[in-house]
């Protein structure tokens, strides 16, 4: 089994009859997603679901997960999503699929947040992995520059046909090719008062308990925060 679905089905063990789950972004979440949908589909499992963006409403519809808006919920038991980076100190990039904006806001309205990875994504450092900044689209370029003139290395993400790449809130995203973030929390406070900039991929002191895939089974690894 990948090491991405065992992770993902450690998940769901968390999941109980009456929660109201958060459901994440991505190929690694995409397991746990399916197999909530099997647990209420074959075992009669009753959850309702808050996703985080588009692509996984679409998959819970497809798979009969009932549903709900962020807004219609009184606060979310568990969210479980998947990262494109954890540090030691468990501070997370998140946003490789372009999902940091609804995951952030799920994420933050959750009792309890849970993160699937396998061990690839487990670093000293954050950085390594293009740090992804959700922008609106007017005024984009500015800030772009403004990015450059900073050494961020920015890259606008583009879709596989060349077009900029649109978020579900149809803003643009930059992607800073930073190497190494040593102080992530000074970053993340810089980015988010730049006029223009809707949301970062940092999710600082955020998670409360990361599951890792290695070769040897699921590690469990409970996060202070
Ligand atoms: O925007 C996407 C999300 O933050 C994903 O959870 C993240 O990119 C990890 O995705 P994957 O499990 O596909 O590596």
């Amino acid at each position: 089994m990948e090491l991405k679905e065992l992770v993902g089905l450690k998940a769901a063990e968390y999941i109980k009859d009456g929660m109201t789950v958060g459901l994440g972004t991505g190929s690694t979440a995409y397991y746990f997603v399916k197999e909530i949908g099997r647990r209420v589909n074959e075992e009669g499992l009753k959850i309702t679901g808050v996703t985080t963006s588009i692509q996984t409403k679409e998959l819970a519809e497809s798979l009969g997960i009932p549903l709900k808006s962020v807004d219609e919920v009184s606060c979310i038991d568990i969210t479980v999503d998947g990262a494109d980076e954890i540090s030691e100190d468990f501070q997370g990039i998140k946003g490789g699929g372009g999902a940091l904006l609804f995951e952030k806001i799920v994420a933050d309205n959750s009792k309890k947040v849970i993160w699937i990875v396998d061990e690839s994504k487990m670093v000293k450092h954050l950085g390594a992995f293009p740090l992804p900044v959700e922008v609106v689209c007017y005024g984009s370029i500015q800030l772009f520059n403004k990015f450059n003139e900073k050494g961020y290395n920015p890259e606008f993400r583009k879709t596989a046909t060349g077009d900029y790449y649109l978020t579900d809130e149809k803003n643009n995203i930059i992607d800073l090719h930073l190497g190494e973030i040593l102080d992530p929390k000074a970053l993340a406070e810089e980015l988010i008062h730049l006029t223009g900039v809707v949301e970062h991929g940092l999710f600082l002191d955020c998670v409360d308990i990361v599951l890792v895939g290695t070769k040897d089974g699921v590690k469990v690894i409970e996060a202070k925060r």
